[in-house]
């Protein structure tokens, strides 16, 4: 663990992508440099607009904002949609106490006709707080959805050009086609974060599907470490960018991609007592998606690192691992 944490942490120099940029071979180079250099970027003219963005900051306050008793209506059901109150999830457990200081809400896909289909807990319907306490939040939290598929989308066409795979590789009926995309508003509080003693605004960990869209408010507190084999771990903070949208890979890419591209470790350090607001936007193929190696990623002298694995069992896991037991 380190002993300290303060503002004097270097701050990571990340690639931006330009998606309104028509060069695509210029788009393929910087965001492959990023992809092999830390997993994490930039992107901007994302096509969501800084008017929705703006907007879906405000109702994610106004929902946490809301009495406890209120929330509490919504808490996080088994099909992991709804409220999750501090402490709910525990990111890394092996250096964590108590558990992450954040709540959040989840937000998945809904897919008519899966109502009763209790074995795709990933398609299942939402919870959503009244329409009388927040009038319109769910029509903008849907907004929002739908726009960030697009750019998620948008995103996999240039990561599998850079994988030498054709552009539509991930945009396929049985990746993003169908896919499980989780929109997660995260609201950490202002308690000053402490490595040495295991308080965390949110534990260090790496995202568990193909990659995640990130909103952040203007505070800092997002670090990332590049190299998470190495020891001591550094850690790097990355700033917000106005209007853009932070990237990083998830461990299906890392697997996909037979750790070419690598799964970047991260964590969210809070300090001088400062509230922050994010948005997270996770991106993984559809249900029964077979996660293994590509062809183009394996050889005789790099054998697969990791055996096929079904999408929907692969996050089961990690969500089982991470969240307290709703029983
Ligand atoms: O809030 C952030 O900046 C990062 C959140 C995050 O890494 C996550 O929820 O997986
Ligand atoms: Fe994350």
């Amino acid at each position: 663990m380190d002993a300290m944490i303060s503002l004097d942490s270097d701050t990571a120099i990340l690639n931006c992508i330009d998606l309104s940029e028509q060069d695509i071979s210029k788009s393929v180079r910087l965001l492959k440099q990023a992809c092999l250099d830390s997993g994490f970027f930039y992107i901007t003219n994302h096509g969501i607009s800084q008017e929705l963005m703006d907007e879906v900051f405000v109702e994610s306050k106004r929902f946490f904002h809301l009495p406890i008793e209120e929330k509490m209506k919504v808490l996080r059901n088994h099909n992991n949609r709804g409220y999750t109150p501090i402490l709910d999830e525990t990111l890394d457990p092996s250096n964590q106490i108590n558990g992450d200081y954040k709540e959040g809400y989840y937000i998945g896909i809904e897919m008519p006709g899966t109502e009763s289909r209790t074995d795709r807990p990933f398609y299942r319907p939402n919870l959503w707080p009244s329409e009388e306490v927040l009038p319109g939040w769910r029509q903008t939290m849907e907004q929002y959805h739908k726009k960030a598929l697009e750019v998620a989308k948008a995103v996999s066409r240039i990561i599998a050009l850079s994988l030498d795979l054709e552009s539509e590789f991930f945009c396929k009926p049985d990746m993003l086609g169908e896919p499980i995309a989780v929109l997660r508003l995260l609201h950490y509080e202002a308690r000053d974060s402490d490595p040495a003693n295991g308080i965390y605004g949110a534990g260090s960990h790496t995202d568990y599907g193909l990659l995640t869209l990130l909103a952040t408010d203007n505070v800092m507190g997002l670090q990332i470490c590049k190299d998470k084999d190495a020891q001591p771990q550094i850690w790097e903070y990355v700033k917000p960018l106005k209007g853009g949208l932070i990237v990083n890979l998830g461990d299906m890419l890392e697997r996909w991609s037979n750790c070419i591209f690598r799964s970047t470790l991260h964590r969210v350090i809070v300090y001088g007592r400062e509230e922050r607001y994010s948005i997270a936007y996770f991106v993984e193929p559809s249900h029964d998606c077979i996660v293994e190696c590509l062809s183009s990623c394996k050889s005789e002298s790099r054998p697969p690192k990791f055996p096929p694995v079904k999408c929907a069992t692969y996050l089961s896991q990690r969500y089982k691992d991470t969240h307290r037991d709703l029983s």
